[in-house]
């Protein structure tokens, strides 16, 4: 055989049926099935008419996220708490339908509930080498762990509760080499907005992320998951870090890792999952990591982004896109981003709201001393419930809740309104999300996407603002 890449052994080791001729799906292994409650009630619903059960249900968890009220305390074990009866209804479902079929599931207020991008790594389920599905897109994060981890639709969920398989074409591989070392302040979400705008909203159609190169090796296994989470941003099928003694010492003793023998033999395979040096990719995109600065969008896609320092752009006279985006946030070319006041400030979500992002702007806050500016509200969702105890044991809920943020349950929350969290007409937000599309936090809500540390400062300054301002 000759040389690979990483996408082609994951690729490679999952094929069951090969496609017949040029561009045909091939069909694939699914070693892990990730499921909540917004789009799995159709797939339960297909299966059930058809008469029949879920394939591998040992291969399957679920949760609920998208839906759930993050106000404490929880409604548990009743959902009388949950007062949006569509709300109430999806997760009624996903309980009943995991019954029902022998799925697990980590329904809200129980310790392993918590968005699925986030409870996947966490609890050691998403592991190198793995292919790993959800009917959700930002499914890519499980990549930063060298697992082949796509989104799918709901018929393909159907299709894989069923039959443990998928037909899928092969992606082309695009390299994303990014060598050097981030600048002072400068974060692993600001990295993804920049691959981002290195290669375009539609860019990475087709085609899997490989991120590689001495930036990313320094990255850490959460930095990486941002880095992944965002590669979906660029039109991307998903995104690849091939696993290396960072992604081992973070797996090591997560509850469902392998231990003893198992570990050996596991790690021994995880090793070879790289890309060969003579390995060709169909495209590369170079990035040189001391480019990248501090970054924050102004437009309503998350490639419409500039520097911190930077103004709002002037666009090009027959770009009717860009005028469109600054119409919709009510913004003026040539404003500095820092003079933007916003009235809103979410801290959270698949792409930052696992314990380092919230560290990182727990030590902005309290490196400050400063509270939450008048009139500014400023929440904290962490991204799962193991993230809630994980952040309150070390006190972070304090020095929160101390300088005026709201401490708040796991969730999805503001990163998408279909939730009690959604945000108002004509609000303004500093979101560490990784979508700022038109009526993303609400109807007619205005997203600027930002790091935690530029979130948190913000929430403190009541105006976009970095650590640097305070
Ligand atoms: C609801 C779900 C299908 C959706 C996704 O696919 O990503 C959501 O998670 C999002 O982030 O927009
Ligand atoms: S946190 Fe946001 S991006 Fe992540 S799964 Fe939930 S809605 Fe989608």
């Amino acid at each position: 055989m000759g040389a690979r890449t990483l996408l082609d052994r994951l690729w490679d080791d999952h094929v069951v049926v090969r496609g017949d001729g040029d561009g045909a799906p091939d069909l694939l292994y699914v070693d892990l099935h990730l499921l909540h409650e917004m789009t799995s009630p159709q797939a339960f619903a297909g299966l059930r008419a058809a008469g029949r059960g879920v394939r591998r249900p040992d291969l399957t968890v679920a949760t609920e996220d998208h839906n759930v009220p993050t106000t404490r305390p929880l409604p548990l074990p009743l959902l009388d708490g949950v007062a949006d009866p569509l709300s109430r209804l999806q997760m009624e479902t996903v309980r009943r339908n995991c019954a029902e079929f022998g799925v697990p599931h980590h329904p809200l207020g129980s310790a392993g509930n918590g968005i699925v991008h986030v409870i996947g790594p966490e609890q050691g389920l998403s592991q190198p080498g793995l292919s790993i599905v959800c009917g959700d897109s930002h499914t890519s994060t499980h990549g930063a762990l060298g697992a082949l981890a796509f989104g799918i639709g709901t018929s393909q969920v159907e299709h894989v509760l069923a039959t443990q398989t998928l037909w899928m074409e092969r992606p082309r591989s695009l390299e994303v080499r990014i060598d050097g070392v981030l600048g002072p302040g400068v974060t692993a979400k600001d990295l993804a907005l920049h691959v981002v705008r290195a290669i375009g909203v539609n860019g990475g159609a087709g085609s899997v992320l490989e991120l590689r190169g001495s930036c990313v090796d320094s990255l850490t296994v959460e930095q990486r998951m941002t880095l992944c989470n965002m590669s979906i941003e660029c039109g991307a099928r998903g995104g690849l870090i091939a696993p290396d003694a960072t992604t081992l010492a973070y797996l090591a003793g997560r509850p469902f890792a392998p231990t003893g023998p198992d570990w050996e033999a596991a790690t021994a395979y995880w090793r070879t999952l790289r890309s060969d040096d003579d390995a060709v990719f169909d495209r590369s995109v170079v990035i040189d990591a001391a480019d990248v600065v501090p970054t924050v969008t102004w437009g309503t896609n998350p490639s419409q982004a500039v520097a911190i320092d930077d103004v709002v752009p002037t666009p090009a006279p027959d770009d009717d896109v860009a005028a469109r985006a600054l119409a919709y946030m009510d913004l003026s070319p040539g404003t500095p981003m820092r003079a933007i006041a916003v009235d809103t400030v979410f801290i959270g979500s698949c792409t930052n709201g696992r314990l380092e992002d919230l560290r990182a702007a727990a030590d902005v806050v309290r490196a400050s001393g400063r509270p939450v500016a008048p009139g500014v509200r400023a929440l904290i969702v962490p991204g799962s419930a193991a993230v809630v105890r994980a952040a309150e044991a070390e006190g972070l809920d304090r020095v929160f809740t101390g300088a005026g943020f709201e401490w708040r349950g796991s969730g999805c929350s503001m990163c998408t309104a279909m939730n009690p969290d959604a945000l108002g007409q004509g609000v303004r937000s500093a979101s560490t999300t990784n979508r700022n599309f038109e009526g993303r936090q609400g109807d007619g809500a205005r997203t600027h996407l930002v790091s935690p540390q530029v979130a948190a400062a913000t929430a403190l300054v009541g105006r976009l603002a970095a650590p640097v301002d305070l």
